[in-house]
């Protein structure tokens, strides 16, 4: 009984042994898979693989997880989903670690993604197994995708190398404006290092040409906006100031919370410059920094506009600088540079700033008169600018030049509507100014545009002249006050063309002048005259002389002095019959060039007389340097001299110290007796003028001269009184 209650008992014992083991087992097999489920969850949800690898069979054991309750197994060789490039590598890798040389394997590989293409795995294992002989017979691991992360850091590299090598600086701020980064560029064109700016606040850039609350408007828009472009002046670390373009944008997180700003900045400074430079070129002279042609035609137009709608009337003053051509040829062009800086300040200074001033090329400007009320506005000018160049002009510290301007003017609406008529008018008008007798204004009228197209007629013809043998001299005597004797004659140029008539000198010289045919007009003149007084010495008349004008342009002429001589060779003509007149503004203009040249004259034996003396601004004192021999007394003192105590006073004085100087003096333009015995009683040496005789042909002078008396003089010849009040 016993017996078998124990043993019932050692079932039960054992049975109750066997449950509970049972349960163990159970409870340590959920534990296990439990356990396995988690190991399973940490690996989807770290994205890593289980791999075993099975170093005698090369075997890879690879436990493959889509989601958490998927899964899935293979076994390949590893030579199989290896990447070929990648094997020598791997290789290497697992002989380190199992050499001891790494305490982990850890590899860097591309494996097949089972679709054809590769994915990169970073692989990380150690010996799970290992045989009788100690040596690794397995090797196992997890492996991670990292084909994104190798992307993202290969397109990391290839951004930093970009942003290395951009010319365009460029830099990089957290969301307070301190810098975070910067390339090369950037320090390139700050200054400022990577490692010196770093930290810093961008404001370390702001410059002195904005204050600060311009600089932290447009921080507070980037901020605000996201972007932000324009142009800044920033400061670089040497305190120099730079013109910059930016660029800027900002970057935010996934979030939508600002995390950086990435500006681009250019340094536009020379670009900008060159921009100014260009736009000025376009617009002013740059030798009188006035505004040019074009920018004249815009503000023209634009003043048009403003006339226009408030009923208003705009002057055009077109002014040219008398002779200015015969200066800059004689004085050069650095000198004539000069006298156009210093007529276009006299200009400026006169009209004042609010008008325009403009310079439309070599000796031209013009004025924009806005607002006026009359036209007699605009003529008000026109005579203050006359009277402001009645000063001369500042040449340098030693030198100065007396220049007058010509001016014409046209009115809008009265002459026109458009800027090229207006200005085309008031040219039209200089021109009628300056055949007036320069140093004057003249009004646009219709009638001018006809005399204009005259002009370009005649100035046609003027290039046949020669051709057609449509030029001849006349002869004009000079008679000598002491001896009552006709020491010479001038010769006088005169063009009766077939088509026009009879064209005065004053008109088509100037034009031949223009043209450059003057040159060989002058030269007909001088054969002609030379050739004229040959047959007069040939008729026993030995003692006359022969006086021909001489043009600016011929003087310049480098070979003048070896036509002359060739021509009085030619002719046989004793050089010392020969007097060249030259007119005074010519000379004063370039004395110091022309002497030179005027000597030349002199060591041949012609004589050189002085033109027009008196309507220049030349002295005496300043005659003395060059080599002349007479000075002619214009007619323009002649005429009022009995009239005009200072006509009078100014002519005895020239002939006073002319005298000094050693210089004979020839009086022109003398048309009456009273004239002549004043000029006779203050030691004038030769008159000549209608009183005398009008100028007249070859044939006609010859027999003037001829039958000349000394009784048409009265004898003696009385003093007259210094100021006549009027002479019967
Ligand atoms: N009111 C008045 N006038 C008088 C009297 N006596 C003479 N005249 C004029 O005065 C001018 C004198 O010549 P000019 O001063 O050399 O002035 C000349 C001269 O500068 C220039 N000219 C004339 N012929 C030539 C030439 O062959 N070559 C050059 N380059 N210029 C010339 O043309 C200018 C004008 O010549 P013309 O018309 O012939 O005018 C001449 C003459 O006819 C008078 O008593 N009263």
């Amino acid at each position: 009984m016993v017996g078998a209650v124990l043993l019932a008992l050692l079932v039960v014992a054992l049975a109750t042994l066997a449950i509970r083991r049972k349960r163990s087992e159970r409870t340590h097999l959920a534990q296990l898979r439990d356990r396995e489920e988690r190991l399973k969850l940490a690996l989807w949800a770290t994205g890593e693989r289980y791999w075993d690898y099975d170093v005698a069979t090369g075997k890879l054991h690879r436990l493959l997880l889509d989601a958490p309750g998927r899964m899935a197994e293979d076994a390949v060789a590893v030579s199989a989903v290896v990447h070929p490039d990648d094997h020598a590598a791997t290789l290497e890798r697992l002989d380190a670690y199992l050499s001891g040389e790494t305490s982990t394997f850890l590899a860097e590989l591309r494996v097949a993604d089972g679709n054809g293409g590769w994915i990169w795995m970073r692989a990380r294992g150690r010996i799970v197994a290992k045989g009788p002989d100690g040596r690794a017979r397995r090797i196992a691991g997890t492996a991670l995708n990292i084909t994104a992360t190798r992307a993202a850091e290969r397109e990391r590299q290839i951004a930093s190398e970009v942003l290395r090598s951009m010319n365009e600086a460029v830099s990089v701020l957290d969301r307070n404006f301190d810098f975070i980064s910067v390339n090369a560029a950037f320090s390139r064109m700050t200054g400022y290092q990577e490692s010196e700016i770093v930290g810093r606040n961008g404001s370390v850039l702001d410059s002195l040409q904005h204050d600060s609350a311009f600089y932290q408007h447009i921080r507070e828009q980037i901020s605000r906006s996201g972007r932000w472009s324009g142009e800044i002046w920033q400061r670089r670390k040497d305190g120099e100031e730079f013109l910059c373009s930016i660029e800027s944008s900002t970057v935010h997180d996934r979030n939508g919370e600002l995390v950086l700003h990435v500006a681009v900045l250019n340094d536009i400074t020379q670009q900008k410059r060159a921009e100014q430079e260009l736009r000025y070129l376009a617009n002013f002279d740059t030798l009188t920094n006035l505004p040019n042609r074009s920018l004249l035609s815009d503000r023209l137009s634009r003043a048009i506009v403003r006339a226009h709608r408030e009923d208003n009337r705009i002057a055009v003053l077109f002014l040219d600088l008398d002779r200015f051509k015969d200066i800059n040829d004689s004085l050069g062009h650095a000198a004539g540079d000069r006298i156009l800086r210093a007529a276009a300040a006299r200009l400026q200074q006169t009209v004042g700033l609010h008008h325009t001033v403009a310079r439309l090329g070599g000796d031209e400007f013009t004025v924009v008169l806005e607002n006026l009320e009359s036209p007699e506005d605009a003529d008000k000018v026109a005579r203050e600018i006359i009277m402001a160049f009645e000063a001369p002009l500042l040449l340098d510290d030693r030198r100065e030049i007396a220049i007058s301007p010509s001016i014409g003017i046209s009115l809008y609406p009265d002459h026109a509507q458009v800027p090229t008529e207006l200005l085309k008018q008031a040219d039209t008008a200089m021109y009628q100014a300056k055949a007036a007798g320069r140093r004057t204004f003249m009004r646009y009228d219709d009638a001018m545009d006809l005399v204009v197209r005259q002009r370009a007629t005649i100035s046609g013809a003027l290039r046949k002249v020669l051709d057609r043998g449509e030029l001849h001299l006349v002869y004009q005597p000079r008679l000598a006050l002491d001896s009552s004797r006709i020491t010479g004659v001038e010769a006088l140029l005169r063009w009766s063309s077939d088509e026009h008539g009879e064209i005065a000198p004053t008109d088509f010289i100037p034009m031949a002048e223009e043209s450059g045919l003057i040159l060989e007009i002058g030269e007909w003149v001088l054969r002609e005259a030379c050739l004229t007084l040959h047959r007069w010495h040939q008729h026993g008349l030995g003692q006359l002389s022969m006086a021909v004008n001489v043009s600016v342009l011929q003087l310049l002429r480098g070979d003048f002095p070896e036509v002359v001589a060739r021509v009085l060779q030619d002719i046989g003509l004793p050089p010392s019959a020969l007097e060249l007149e030259l007119t005074e503004s010519v000379l004063m203009a370039n004395a110091e060039h022309t002497a030179v040249k005027l000597q030349a004259f002199r060591t041949l034996g012609v004589s050189l007389a002085i033109d027009d003396f008196g309507t220049g601004y030349s002295s005496l004192a300043y005659l003395k340097r060059l080599p002349i021999t007479t000075i002619k007394i214009d007619k323009a003192f002649i005429g009022d001299l009995t009239h005009d105590p200072e006509d009078a006073a100014i002519t005895s004085t020239v002939i006073t110290m002319a005298h000094s100087l050693g210089l004979n003096v020839v009086a022109e333009g003398v048309e009456t007796e009273a004239q002549m015995r004043f000029l006779a009683s203050h030691r004038c040496d030769e008159i000549q003028g209608f009183w005398l005789s009008q100028p007249l042909d070859a044939h006609a002078c010859l027999a003037f001269i001829r039958h000349w008396t000394p009784d048409r003089l009265p004898a003696p010849l009385p003093a007259a009184p210094l100021a006549t009040p009027a002479v019967p």
